[in-house]
C-alpha cells in the first residue's frame, strides 16, 4: 500500500506562529484530516527595539519569530514529520523584512536537527506600522493598481525608509514578507519569490498584468532591485536545503500565501460561503465570480478591497485593523491598571474572566466603536464609547467591545452586499474567535445567515492544504 501523503502548513501570524500536519483522506468529502497542530506565541514585538524614533513604529524581531517556529516544529510528532512531502507557508501580509543575499540565515545544530537562525536580517516592519502619515502617503506617486497604498504596506515602508533613513537600506539587497523570507531560507534561494497575494499587499503591484509598477517606482528613486520575483502562490519555490526536524532534505516548499487567502482556503467549501476570520485583525471575505476584474484605479475611501485569490480569481474583503488586537489591548490595560493598584493578575485569567462576565451579560446599551487603530480607508477615525449608563460593569464593557468589533466590520461590508454577491452561509475562523464565546454569540446575532465555526489554526491548515492538493494532482498527472 502506498504511504499516505502528509504536508506541513506554517502560518507566521502577528501574535503567534502555527503549524499543522495534514494527511490525505480520499474517502472524506474534504479530502484531508488534521493529524497534528501546534501554536506558539512569538512575543516578537516586545523584543524589537527600533532604530527609528517614531511613536507609531511597529516592528518585530525576526529571531523571536523563528524561535517560535522552531518550537512549533519541535512539538510535532517526529514520525509524521519524517513523511512530509510538501511545506506550505503563509503569514502576516503587507509587512517587509530586509536581508543580505546568501547571509540571511545560518543552519545551526539544534539538538534533534539543524535549526534556522537569522543572521544579516532587519526587523520585520509589520502591517500595523503607522509611520507613513496621510500627508506622507499623499506625497507618493499614484500606483497603477486597483489597490491603494496604506501605512504598513511594504512599498510605502520602503519609500519612508528611503526618505527618512536611507542608510538603513544600504546593507541589504533582498526583501520580502516574513513568510517569503522563511521560504527563501528553507530552500536557500538566491532571490526571493513572492506570490501575487503578497505582492498586492505591498502596493504598486498590478494584478491584471502580474507585474510591479517598476517604471513608476524607478522614476521616484525607489530601489526596485528589492522587489521580489513573482510566482504563483503554492507553486514550487524550491526544495529544503537541509533535513529540518526530520523533514527530509529536498522536500518541496511552496511559494508563500497571504494569511487571508490561506485562512479562506482552509474553510471556504462552497463559492457561496463568506469567511469571517478573527485573529489579531479581522476580515470578512467572499469570492467574486470567475471573470471578475476590479476597477483599474484605486479608491482609498472604499472599505472593501479586492485581493487576488488563486488562478486569477479575487476575494471581496473588508479587512478591519481592529480585531482580536483590540481585546488584547483591553486585557493589557486591565492588567496594567491592576498592577498600578498594587495587585498582580495573569493575562490568561483576565481573558477568561471578561469572557465569563460578558456571557452573563447577554445584552447591553453601551456602544463601543473599537477603531483604536483607525481603518485603512479612514485612518484618522479613532475609537469611541457612547450610551454610557451608571451600570458600567465589566460584562457590559466586554460585551460591547465584542459587539463593536463585529458591527464595525459589518459597517464596512454589510450583509446586504454579501447577499447580492450570492453568499448563503458564513464560516467563522481564527483563534480570537474560536477562544471567545461572546464573539461567537455576537457573530451569530449579527448575521441573518447560517454561521458555522472552523478551527483555530486555519491559515496553517490552508497552506498545508494547497500543498496537499498540488502534490496529489502532480502524482495523478
Ligand atoms: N486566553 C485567551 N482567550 C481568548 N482570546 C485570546 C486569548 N489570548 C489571546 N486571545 C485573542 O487571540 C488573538 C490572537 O490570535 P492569533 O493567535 O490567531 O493571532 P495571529 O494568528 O498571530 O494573528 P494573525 O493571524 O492576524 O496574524 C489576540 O489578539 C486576542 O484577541
Ligand atoms: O491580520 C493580518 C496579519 O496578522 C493581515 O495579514 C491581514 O490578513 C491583512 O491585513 C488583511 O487581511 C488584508 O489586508
Amino acid at each position: 500500500m502506498a504511504a499516505r501523503r502528509i504536508t506541513l502548513g506554517i502560518d507566521l501570524g502577528t501574535t503567534s506562529v502555527k503549524a499543522a500536519l495534514l494527511g490525505a483522506v480520499p474517502d472524506d468529502p474534504s479530502g484531508f484530516e488534521v493529524l497534528a497542530s501546534c501554536a506558539r506565541a512569538a512575543r516578537a514585538e516586545a523584543a524589537a527595539e527600533s532604530v527609528v524614533a517614531e511613536p507609531q513604529v511597529r516592528e518585530q524581531d525576526v529571531s523571536r519569530i523563528l524561535q517560535a517556529l522552531n518550537e512549533c516544529l519541535a512539538a510535532l510528532p517526529r514520525q509524521l514529520l519524517r513523511r512530509v512531502v510538501g511545506i506550505g507557508v503563509s503569514g502576516q501580509m503587507h509587512g517587509v523584512v530586509f536581508w543580505k543575499t546568501g547571509q540571511g540565515c545560518e543552519w545551526t545544530e539544534g539538538g534533534i536537527s539543524p535549526v534556522l537562525v537569522p543572521r544579516a536580517v532587519s526587523h520585520l516592519v509589520t502591517w500595523q506600522d503607522g509611520r507613513c502619515s496621510s500627508e506622507f502617503l499623499a506625497s507618493l506617486p499614484q500606483p497603477k493598481s486597483h489597490l491603494s497604498v496604506a501605512t504598513g504596506f511594504g512599498c510605502a515602508t520602503i519609500f519612508w525608509l528611503l526618505k527618512n533613513c536611507p542608510e538603513f537600506l544600504k546593507p541589504y539587497d533582498a526583501a520580502g514578507t516574513i513568510h517569503d523570507y522563511v521560504v527563501a531560507m528553507l530552500c536557500g534561494l538566491p532571490r526571493p519569490l513572492m506570490s501575487d497575494q503578497n505582492a498586492a499587499s505591498w502596493g504598486y503591484f498590478n494584478t491584471q498584468s502580474q507585474s510591479w509598477n517598476v517604471e513608476i517606482l524607478r522614476s521616484s528613486g525607489f530601489p526596485v532591485h528589492l522587489l521580489p520575483d513573482i510566482a504563483e502562490p503554492g507553486s514550487v519555490a524550491g526544495r529544503t536545503s537541509h533535513v529540518w526536524f526530520e523533514i527530509p532534505k529536498g522536500t518541496q516548499v511552496g511559494v508563500a500565501l497571504g494569511d487571508l487567502q490561506a485562512s479562506v482556503y482552509s474553510c471556504m467549501t462552497l463559492g457561496t460561503d463568506a469567511v469571517l476570520n478573527i485573529s489579531t485583525s479581522v476580515q470578512l471575505a467572499a469570492s467574486m465570480p470567475s471573470g471578475f476584474q476590479p476597477a483599474e484605479t484605486p479608491d482609498p475611501a472604499a472599505p472593501v478591497a479586492y485581493f487576488p485569490y488563486f488562478d486569477g480569481t479575487y476575494l471581496g474583503v473588508a479587512a478591519s485593523l481592529n480585531g482580536g488586537n483590540v481585546l488584547a489591548m483591553f486585557v493589557h490595560m486591565l492588567v496594567q491598571w491592576t498592577a498600578d493598584l498594587g495587585l498582580e493578575v495573569e493575562e490568561s485569567m483576565v481573558y477568561s474572566r471578561i469572557i465569563q462576565a460578558a456571557v452573563q451579560q447577554t445584552d447591553t446599551h453601551l456602544t463601543i466603536t473599537p477603531t483604536v487603530l483607525g481603518e485603512r480607508h479612514l485612518p484618522d477615525q479613532l475609537a469611541s464609547v457612547t450610551r454610557i449608563s451608571p451600570d458600567l460593569s465589566l460584562g457590559h464593557v466586554a460585551r460591547a467591545l465584542c459587539r463593536g468589533i463585529v458591527q464595525n466590520l459589518l459597517s464596512m461590508l454589510p450583509v446586504r452586499q454579501l447577499q447580492e454577491w450570492g453568499v448563503q452561509r458564513v464560516v467563522g475562523s481564527g483563534s480570537a474567535l474560536s477562544r471567545n464565546e461572546v464573539l461567537k454569540q455576537e457573530v451569530q446575532r449579527a448575521f441573518p445567515l447560517p454561521v458555522s465555526f472552523g478551527h483555530d489554526v486555519d491559515a496553517a491548515v490552508g497552506a498545508a492544504l494547497v500543498m496537499l492538493r498540488r502534490n496529489l494532482s502532480q502524482k495523478e498527472s
